[in-house]
């Protein structure tokens, strides 16, 4: 349906979209997930060819964006993250001239219109004016507009930003049943949110694609590992050499706190393995005392996290696997071996592109 190869923006020296590549089936719902500034909004600019691309191309059901833009866009309907509403007209003057815009046949248009507001539920405000319009009704007007004509691709760049939870929950329920007939892009920065309503999820950090799964297997990611931290008394070659014996560790990593003289001790083991009984006899048969021993899941905002702290793909932080990465909120480093190691074995099964 929609292939993205190689794709890139540049502004000057700024890398905005850094070599995306991925492809987007029909009849399901796609998040591009990532924080502020990583390149949502211009990756979508540059699908929906609102901004040419530095390098790389966008192809539309087999129409490039750039080369066959006609074609191409019939295929699209986009709400920019702020919909170019004329804010003197009503919503229904509004309907008409988009309907005119894309070249809605007369016949149909009336019934349309109507269909379309009725999805968005604005019916009830077609003869009041946009500019006097909340910031959830010119949203629904701006979802109105990507809607009308029934493309087969409906783009929307952030849909949910600003409005409040009543408003978030049903702008969600029509997205999710836009799925019958359309293939759904979204961005978002809020992980609940893709979560909630995609079918897959494409993680972006700093223009690069750094992950992509469904939920559930972000999920699975999550609920697979789980860390211990510790303070130990003692050693390091002996606390390290013991640990490693213990089944079920999967990496071990060592820090010195100088202020009490003890190791700060990090392991992660897969989720079903709790080795806090074998850790505990290991440490009193080395006559190592555990000062303190906490048990702690990795939840998915922990990964989303680490997978957008890193300014490098996933593939780059694989080969890595030894580097530490600060674990957002406190000083603990953690190790991202199990992290990445787990995403390596979803991206070789799911990865799209
Ligand atoms: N016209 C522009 N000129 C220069 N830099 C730009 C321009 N547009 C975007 N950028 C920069 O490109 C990067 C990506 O911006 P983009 O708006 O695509 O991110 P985003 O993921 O959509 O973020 P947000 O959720 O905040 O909208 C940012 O660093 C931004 O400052």
């Amino acid at each position: 349906m929609i292939e993205v190869n190689n794709l890139v923006k540049k502004y000057g020296d700024h890398t905005a979209v850094d070599h995306l590549s991925f492809k987007i089936e029909k009849g399901k719902i796609y998040g591009f997930l990532g924080p502020n500034g990583a390149g949502k909004s211009t990756t979508m600019n540059m699908i929906t060819g609102y901004i040419a691309s530095t390098e790389g191309t966008v192809t539309i059901d087999g129409h490039d964006i750039l080369d066959e833009p006609e074609e191409a866009k019939k295929c699209i309907g986009y709400l920019p993250e702020q919909p170019p509403l004329y804010f003197d007209m009503t919503v229904l003057e509004y309907m008409k001239f988009v309907a005119d815009l894309k070249k809605i046949p007369k016949d149909k248009k009336a019934s349309m219109i109507e269909e379309v507001m009725d999805m968005v539920k604005i019916s009830d405000m077609r003869n009041r004016l946009i500019k006097n319009l909340s910031k959830g009704y010119r949203q629904r007007v701006g979802l109105a507009e990507a809607i009308m004509g029934y493309p087969e691709v409906i783009i929307l760049d952030e849909p949910t930003v600003g409005l409040d939870p009543k408003q978030i929950i049903e702008i969600r329920t029509l997205i999710k049943n836009l799925k019958k007939k359309h293939t759904v892009i979204l961005s978002s920065h809020i992980l609940s949110e893709v979560s909630a309503v995609c079918d897959y999820v494409l993680i972006i950090s700093h223009g690069k694609l750094v992950a992509s799964d469904t939920p559930e297997n972000l999920g699975k990611l999550a609920e697979g590992s789980n860390t211990l931290d510790m303070l130990i008394k003692g050693d390091k070659t002996a606390i390290e050499q013991g640990l490693k014996e213990i089944e079920g560790i999967d990496t071990v990593s060592l820090k010195h706190d100088d202020k009490q003289n003890l190791w700060n001790v990090n392991i992660s083991t897969e989720e079903q393995n709790d080795v806090r009984e074998s850790v505990f006899y290991k440490m009193a048969q080395l006559n190592c005392p555990i000062y303190e021993m906490k048990s702690k899941k990795v939840s998915l905002e922990e990964i989303f996290l680490e997978l957008t702290a890193s300014d490098k793909p996933v593939s780059e932080v694989s080969e890595s696997a030894e580097e530490e990465i600060h674990n957002s909120g406190d000083d603990d480093k953690i190790k991202t071996e199990a992290v990445e190691k787990d995403t390596q074995k979803k991206d070789e099964g799911g990865k799209e592109s």
